[in-house]
C-alpha cells in the first residue's frame, strides 16, 4: 500500500565533481541527481591531464565510466518502475473511487427507498408547490416533485448495485406489486439484518406503527414520538427547507442553504420513552438519577430505560423502581434507537461520548446534564432538572447536530477496502499514535486520492468539530463551532517545524497507512477508548458518518459553544488595559 522509498547515497571525487544522490524531505529520492552522475564523471575525467597518464589512471577512468553507466541504468530503471507504480496506483484509485461511488449510491438509495415507501402518504402543499412527506418516526422533510423521478432512478441503480455488490444487501426483496419490502427474519427482528458490522442502515427509519398495531397494546405504548426539524438563521424562522443549495441562474452563483443554521426540534407527538445514562461510581449522580426517575414516572408518565447496572442500583434503594426497564444483551442495545424518544445523560463529556457510542445508527436527541468538571457538551444544570426537562418535553428546543466520523480499519491482508473490521463511530476523534513504542510514528496520509503528507512524530488526530475542543485543541488544533461540518487533521508533536494543523471538508475520506518501512506498529483509539494496533500495511479509513448526535441546547448552539469556551477554558481571559497611560490622541 505504501510507495516504496529508496535511500541511495553515492559520492565520487571532491569539490565540484562530487556526485551525490540524497533523500530529501518526505521520502522522495531526487532521480535527476542520478542522471547527472554520469555527466559529472565525464567532467571529472576531462579535468584530468591525459598526457603522461600511466596505465593505472586509464584503468581508473574506465572503472569510473562503468560506474557512471551503471548509475544511469539504475536511474532509468527506477524511473520506469516509478512510472509503472504510478500507473498501478492510478488504476487502483480509479477502482476505489468507483467502489466508493457505488457505496454512496446504495446508501443514497436507502434514503430514497424510505421516501418511496412513504410516497403514498405524500401530500401536495399548494402554497409552496412542494410535496410534503411526513416520516412518522423521525423527521418531516419537504422534497420537490422531481424527487419522484430520482427515486425511480435510484431504485434502478440499487438493482444494479444489488447485482454487483452483495455487501450492501440489507435484506430487501421486491414483492409482486414491485415495491421494495423487508425480508422477514425468523425472530421477527428484521432490523438486525440491516446491520452490517453492527452499524445501522437507513432502513431503520421505517415506520414501526404497523408492528405496534399487530403486536398489541404493549408495543403501542412503546411507539416512537415523531418530531419535525426546521432550519432558522439569525433568530428568524425560515421553515422552507430548500434542497437546491447552489443556484446559478443567469451565470450568478448563489448559495441558498448553509449547513450551519440553527436547528430547532418540535415534537409532533409526545415523547413517551426516555433512556437515562449515568456516569458510574458517583454518589451525587446516583441520588439525582433516583429523583429524576421518580419524577419522570410519576409526573410525566414516561417509560424509563436505564443500563442494567443502574437498574440494580435503583432496586437496591427501593423495590418501587420495578417499572424501570433495561436490556439483557448487546443485540438489544442495537435496537434502542427504535424505542427511545429522548436520552438524558448525567455526568461529564465522557458520559455524552458514552451515550453516542451506544447508538451505531440514528441517535435520539440527547439532553446532557452537567455533573462533571468541564462539561463542554453538557449545558444543563442538574439543580434545575425539572424546569429543563419540562421545557424539553414540551418543545420546541434548539439542538446542535454534532457530526460523527465513521472509522474503518483495513488490514494489509484485506481483499479490498470493504473487507474491514467492525466500523466505529466517534463523536470526538480517532487518534493514531505510537502507543507504548518509543519510536516516531511514520504514517502516510491520503485525502481521497491525493497524498497529504507523512506524519513523523507522536501521531495524528482526526477530529470532528465537536472534538475540536478536546484532544485536538491540546495538540494545537483550532477550536471550531460544532455545527461546522469538517474533519480536523491535527498532528501530535510532529518532528517538523512547519507541520501546522489542517481542517478538511466534510465530504472527503481520509486514509492513514502504516508504511512497510515503519519502525513500529501504530495504535488507533476511538474517543479515547478501544485501542487497536495497526501493523505495517494496515490502513485506517475515516469519513463523515451519516448519523449525527443531536444534543439539546441551553440557548442555541452558538451561545452554548461560546459560553463553554469562556467558562470551561477561560478563553482569552485577560485583565482589561486601563485608560490612563500612553495613547494616540
Ligand atoms: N491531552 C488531552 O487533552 C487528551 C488526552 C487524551 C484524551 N483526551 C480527550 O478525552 C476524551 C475522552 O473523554 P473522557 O471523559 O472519556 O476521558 P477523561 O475522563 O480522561 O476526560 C478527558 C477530558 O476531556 C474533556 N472533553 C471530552 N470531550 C470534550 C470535548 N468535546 N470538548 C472539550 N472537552 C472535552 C472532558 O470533559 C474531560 O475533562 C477523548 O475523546 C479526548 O478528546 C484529551
Ligand atoms: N454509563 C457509563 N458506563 C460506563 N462508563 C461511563 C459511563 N458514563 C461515562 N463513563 C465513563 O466514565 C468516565 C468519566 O465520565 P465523565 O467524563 O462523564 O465524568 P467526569 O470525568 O467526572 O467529567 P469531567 O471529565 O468533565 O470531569 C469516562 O471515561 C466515560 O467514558
Amino acid at each position: 500500500m505504501s510507495p516504496s522509498k529508496l535511500d541511495s547515497t553515492a559520492s565520487f571525487g571532491n569539490g565540484d565533481a562530487s556526485i551525490s544522490c540524497s533523500k530529501p524531505e518526505n521520502g522522495f529520492v531526487d532521480s535527476l541527481s542520478l542522471f547527472h552522475s554520469e555527466k559529472a564523471v565525464e567532467e571529472l575525467l576531462q579535468q584530468t591531464p591525459v598526457e603522461g597518464m600511466d596505465e593505472h589512471l586509464i584503468e581508473f577512468s574506465e572503472a569510473l565510466r562503468t560506474v557512471a553507466k551503471a548509475l544511469r541504468r539504475a536511474a532509468e530503471g527506477k524511473a520506469s518502475a516509478q512510472a509503472e507504480a504510478a500507473e498501478w496506483k492510478r488504476r487502483y484509485e480509479l477502482e476505489r473511487t468507483r467502489n466508493i461511488q457505488m457505496e454512496r449510491q446504495v446508501s443514497g438509495n436507502n434514503i430514497c427507498e424510505t421516501l418511496q415507501s412513504w410516497w403514498t402518504r405524500a401530500s401536495l402543499d399548494n402554497a409552496t408547490g412542494m410535496i410534503r412527506i411526513i416520516f412518522p418516526c423521525l423527521v418531516s422533510w419537504d422534497v420537490s416533485k422531481e424527487r419522484n423521478k430520482r427515486v425511480s432512478e435510484a431504485r434502478n441503480a440499487e438493482r444494479f448495485s444489488a447485482e454487483h455488490n452483495g455487501d450492501f444487501d440489507c435484506g430487501r426483496v421486491e414483492n409482486s406489486n414491485n415495491q421494495l419490502v423487508q425480508k422477514n427474519e425468523p425472530d421477527g427482528h428484521s432490523e438486525k439484518g440491516c446491520m452490517k458490522h453492527g452499524i445501522c442502515s437507513h432502513e431503520v427509519l421505517r415506520d414501526r406503527e404497523s408492528d405496534s398495531n399487530s403486536n398489541g397494546d404493549h408495543n403501542k405504548m412503546m411507539r416512537k414520538a415523531s418530531f419535525k426539524l426546521s432550519w432558522w438563521c439569525k433568530g428568524e424562522n425560515g421553515d422552507q427547507h430548500k434542497h437546491d443549495i447552489v443556484s446559478f441562474e443567469k451565470g450568478n452563483i448563489t448559495t441558498a442553504e448553509r449547513s450551519s443554521k440553527q436547528i430547532s426540534l418540535k415534537w409532533e407527538s409526545d415523547p413517551q420513552t426516555v433512556l437515562i445514562l449515568t456516569k458510574p461510581n458517583s454518589v451525587s449522580v446516583r441520588i439525582l438519577c433516583a429523583q429524576m426517575v421518580r419524577w419522570l414516572k410519576e409526573k410525566k408518565k414516561l417509560n424509563i430505560y436505564v443500563e442494567p447496572r443502574v437498574r440494580v442500583e435503583l432496586l437496591t434503594e427501593s423495590s418501587d423502581f420495578n417499572y424501570v426497564q433495561t436490556w439483557k444483551d448487546d443485540g438489544e442495545i442495537l435496537l434502542l434507537h427504535t424505542k427511545v424518544d429522548l436520552v438524558i445523560t448525567l455526568g461529564g463529556d465522557g458520559t455524552v461520548l458514552w451515550a453516542a457510542s451506544m447508538f451505531k445508527g440514528p441517535v435520539p436527541p440527547i439532553v446532557p446534564f452537567s455533573l462533571g468538571s468541564l462539561g463542554f457538551m453538557t449545558p444543563f444544570h442538574s439543580e434545575h432538572y425539572k424546569e429543563c426537562l419540562d421545557s424539553v418535553l414540551r418543545g420546541p428546543i434548539s439542538i446542535t447536530l454534532r457530526h460523527r466520523l465513521l472509522c474503518r480499519v483495513v488490514r494489509d491482508a484485506a481483499k479490498n477496502e470493504y473487507d474491514t473490521e467492525e466500523p466505529i463511530l466517534v463523536l470526538n476523534e480517532v487518534t493514531i499514535d505510537r502507543g507504548i513504542s518509543s519510536y516516531l510514528t511514520n504514517l502516510e496520509c491520503y485525502c481521497d486520492n491525493s497524498f497529504v503528507t507523512c506524519v513523523q512524530g507522536d501521531g495524528l488526530i482526526l477530529s470532528t468539530t465537536s472534538g475540536s475542543t478536546a484532544y485536538s485543541l491540546a495538540a494545537g488544533g483550532s477550536m471550531v463551532h460544532p455545527q461546522v461540518p469538517g474533519i480536523l487533521f491535527t498532528p501530535i508533536c510532529p518532528h517538523s517545524l512547519s507541520f501546522r494543523p489542517l481542517i478538511l471538508p466534510e465530504h472527503v475520506t481520509v486514509r492513514i497507512v502504516v508504511p512497510f518501512n515503519s519502525r513500529s506498529p501504530a495504535w488507533a483509539s476511538f474517543d479515547g477508548k478501544d485501542r487497536k494496533q495497526l501493523a505495517a500495511g494496515d490502513a485506517l479509513l475515516c469519513s463523515m458518518a451519516p448519523w449525527p448526535v443531536p444534543t439539546a441546547c441551553q440557548v442555541d448552539s452558538t451561545n452554548d459553544f461560546l459560553r463553554s469556551i469562556h467558562d470551561g477554558l477561560h478563553w482569552n481571559l485577560r485583565k482589561t488595559q486601563s485608560f490612563d497611560g500612553p495613547r494616540d490622541l
